[in-house]
Parts: C-alpha cells; sequence; structure tokens
C-alpha cells in the first residue's frame, strides 16, 4: 500500500497492487444531495469491472452508518446502467453516524480491501479517520476519497461536480423571480440559493443570467440601513428600473440576522451550525422598512422560495457528468495501483492524488479577484 502520496499526478498504472479476483469493493456516499452523485457512482462500478475485470463490489447504504447498521447493495454495471440519468444517490444518505470503529470493524469483516467514499469535507474527514484506523490496524485497504459539493468550495482542486448543473438550474429560479418582478409596480423578486459558507452558486448564477441587481454572499458583509446600506441601493434600482431581483446565498447576512432574531444554536447531526431563512427574514425586512418610510409606496416583494432542494436533486448535467466520468475513473486507478488516504481530484488540469491531511486542512472563498473582478 502507498500511503506516501504528494499530489501524485494520475496516469494509468501497468502494474497495478490488487488482482482483479481479490478486490472486494465498497462505494459510500454521505452528506447533501448533490448532481452527479449516481454518475460517480456508476462510473466506479464500470470503471473496476470493465478496465480491471473487478466483480466484487458492493453498495452501503445510507452513508457512514450503514456500515454497521444496514444490509449492503450488490452493485454491478447491469445494477447501475441507468443510475446517471437520476438525481440523488442510489446508495441513500446521511449525516452523523461516523463511528470510526465500528465502520472499521464492518470493513475487516466482510474482507473490504477498496473503500471509494464520495462527499463533502465533513466526509472526506470521516474518511481520513477511517484510513488511520485502517493503518493503525495493519490492514491492506485502499481509501479513496472523491470530493463531493454543490458549493464548489473544496480548496486545491480546480472544481467540484454538481456546481455546474447547479449554477444552471438557478437561472431557472432567477427567470421566474425576474418575469414576476417585472410584471408588478415596484417589484423585487428574492431567490435564496445555497451556500452555507461560499457564495460561488450565487455569484456565477448572478453573473450568468444578467437579470440580479444584488447579490449577498457571506464572504461580503452588507447592511440594511442608511447610506451604502441595502435600502438605500432598492429605492434607487426601484426608481430608476421599476423593479429588482436580489439573490441571496443562505449564509449571508446571518450576524444579521443573529441580532435581530434570537439565535437557535441548532446543529444537524454532522454538527453543522444550522442557518436561519435569511431568504424570509429579508423579504420581511424590505417589506417593514418600505412602509415605514411611505405607507403609499405600492411594493410586492416575492420570494421565490428556496429552490435549493429542487437544484440538488436534478441528475448531473452533460459536462457534469462527463466531469463525474473522470474523476471516478481516477479514484479507481489509484486504488488499483495502490494509494491510500487520497482524495482525487484535478490540480491545475492534472488528475492528481492529494493527500487526506491537505485537502482537509483548507478551506475557500470567494474573493472578487477569483471572479477576475478585481
Ligand atoms: N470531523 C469529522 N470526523 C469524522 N466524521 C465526520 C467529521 N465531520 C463529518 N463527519 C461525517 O461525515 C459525514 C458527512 O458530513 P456532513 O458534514 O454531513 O456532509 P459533507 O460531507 O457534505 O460536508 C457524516 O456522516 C458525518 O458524521
Ligand atoms: O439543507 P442541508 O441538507 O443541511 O444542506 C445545506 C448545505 O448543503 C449545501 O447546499 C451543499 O453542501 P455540500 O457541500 O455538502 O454539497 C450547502 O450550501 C448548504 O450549506
Amino acid at each position: 500500500m502507498n500511503s506516501n502520496l504528494c499530489f501524485v499526478c494520475k496516469t494509468i498504472y501497468s502494474q497495478v497492487y490488487f488482482k482483479s479476483d481479490e478486490v472486494h469493493a465498497c462505494i459510500v456516499t454521505c452528506g447533501g444531495l448533490c448532481p452527479g452523485l449516481n454518475t460517480v457512482i456508476r462510473e466506479i462500478v464500470c470503471g473496476l469491472h470493465y478496465m480491471y475485470g473487478v466483480s466484487k463490489i458492493i453498495g452501503i447504504d445510507g452513508g457512514y452508518m450503514g456500515f454497521y447498521s444496514k444490509n449492503t447493495v450488490t452493485l454491478t454495471p447491469k445494477v447501475v446502467n441507468d443510475i446517471h440519468k437520476r438525481g440523488g444517490t442510489v446508495l441513500g444518505t446521511s449525516r452523523g453516524g461516523h463511528d470510526t470503529s465500528k465502520i472499521v470493524d464492518s470493513i475487516q469483516d466482510r474482507g473490504i480491501n477498496q473503500v471509494y467514499v464520495i462527499g463533502g469535507d465533513g466526509t472526506q474527514k470521516g474518511a481520513a479517520v477511517i484510513y488511520e484506523e485502517v493503518r493503525r490496524r495493519g490492514l491492506k485497504v485502499s481509501v479513496a476519497g472523491i470530493p463531493k459539493t454543490i458549493d464548489n468550495d473544496i480548496p486545491v482542486i480546480d472544481r467540484s461536480f454538481g456546481f455546474d448543473t447547479a449554477v444552471e438550474e438557478a437561472q431557472r429560479a432567477i427567470n421566474a423571480a425576474h418575469v414576476e418582478a417585472e410584471s408588478t409596480e415596484n417589484g423585487i423578486g428574492v431567490v435564496k440559493l445555497m451556500g452555507r459558507y461560499s457564495g460561488f452558486i450565487a455569484m456565477y448564477a448572478t453573473l450568468a443570467s444578467r437579470d440580479v441587481d444584488c447579490c449577498l454572499i457571506p464572504e461580503s458583509p452588507f447592511f440594511l440601513e442608511g447610506k451604502g446600506g441595502l435600502f438605500q441601493f432598492i429605492r434607487k434600482r426601484l426608481k430608476e428600473n421599476g423593479h429588482m431581483v436580489i439573490v441571496i446565498a443562505e449564509g449571508a447576512g446571518q450576524d444579521l440576522l443573529t441580532e435581530s432574531m434570537q439565535s437557535m444554536g441548532q446543529q444537524d447531526a454532522s454538527g453543522n451550525k444550522q442557518l436561519q431563512d435569511v431568504g424570509f427574514w429579508i423579504s420581511h425586512r424590505i417589506k417593514v422598512h418600505t412602509f415605514a418610510i411611505r405607507a403609499d409606496f405600492g411594493l410586492t416583494v416575492m420570494i421565490v422560495a428556496d429552490p435549493t432542494y429542487m437544484i440538488r436533486a436534478i441528475p448531473g448535467n452533460a459536462s457534469d457528468n462527463v466531469y463525474c466520468t473522470l474523476l471516478a475513473q481516477s479514484a479507481v486507478h489509484g486504488a488499483m495501483a495502490g494509494y491510500t488516504g487520497f482524495t482525487c481530484g484535478p490540480v491545475n488540469g492534472r488528475h492528481s492524488y492529494i493527500p487526506f491531511n491537505v485537502s482537509i486542512a483548507l478551506s475557500l472563498s470567494l474573493s472578487p479577484s477569483r471572479i477576475g473582478m478585481k
């Protein structure tokens, strides 16, 4: 097993570490949904089967906790043939439930020697802990991470799958908001999009659509009242144009919300902070503000309420599907070559294997220079 990775660039290895008939691979998906998950599952199965002659591949049902609390599913090219046309993950997913010892017991008991873990930063941290425990027990098991985040905020790698699809689908919500807003006097369409910590989807959807007047993202603090505040900008745009569209990422303005509403400080099963509904809050504040200044001011604020779950439940688009295929095949080549403890992904255009400790140590946020605005 080779765990001494340092940004190894992927090649198709002529010498493989595992013999085809001794491979027993498993695939697990964890965290939130993202377009393209099924494509990655499909291409790991097909890659193992058609490129390396592997026939023992199982799916873990329902995320990490499925290792020790559920039955597995047998995966063959026939079983996965059409799954890329469906959204979600055929394996199911979950948050929480990462019990390292039980997971590695399950890997050991079942004789699994390749573990393909598809998920975001929490999932990759979980995979790193599994890898450490596998090493501690001296098991010859390859642990390969396939990075997933619809938000495209994984550092080091060039892009993450599902983002392209999400930006494309977000256009539909923005378009609806625009149609509604321009059809009514002083109409304001508010679209809340994903982005707990980063505003890539909101920002790219805004840049692509050209119908958005104001885009609010977590990386860029804003304020409501006074000179340079959001309310002043809204008044100006309505005066100039008679309607406007606001896109807001779910993590934007959370500091303002906790000031004005009582913070509940709740967490999900994985320990992620649960955010308050910024779309509802901002629409309410705009209405209250406008009526406070002029009671006769005709204004309609429409929330195109949170298309997040509609967006992330669709299948990957063409570009994401091609990318998912390359990612999955890259993971398969790495594991078959005997590498372990890595996340795969393109770095400066070259598909690479990145050690878990590097891939999980960084976080990425949006700066104007990243999108060429400065
Ligand atoms: N620091 C961690 N160590 C071990 N497991 C973790 C860690 N953070 C998250 N996980 C596990 O990873 C899985 C997915 O994490 P989550 O944060 O929900 O989604 P994502 O992978 O999309 O960030 C969950 O089962 C969670 O228990
Ligand atoms: O509603 P949920 O399941 O808690 O997910 C919310 C999170 O999912 C996302 O939409 C995408 O998260 P991922 O990085 O896991 O793909 C984030 O923007 C958001 O913070």
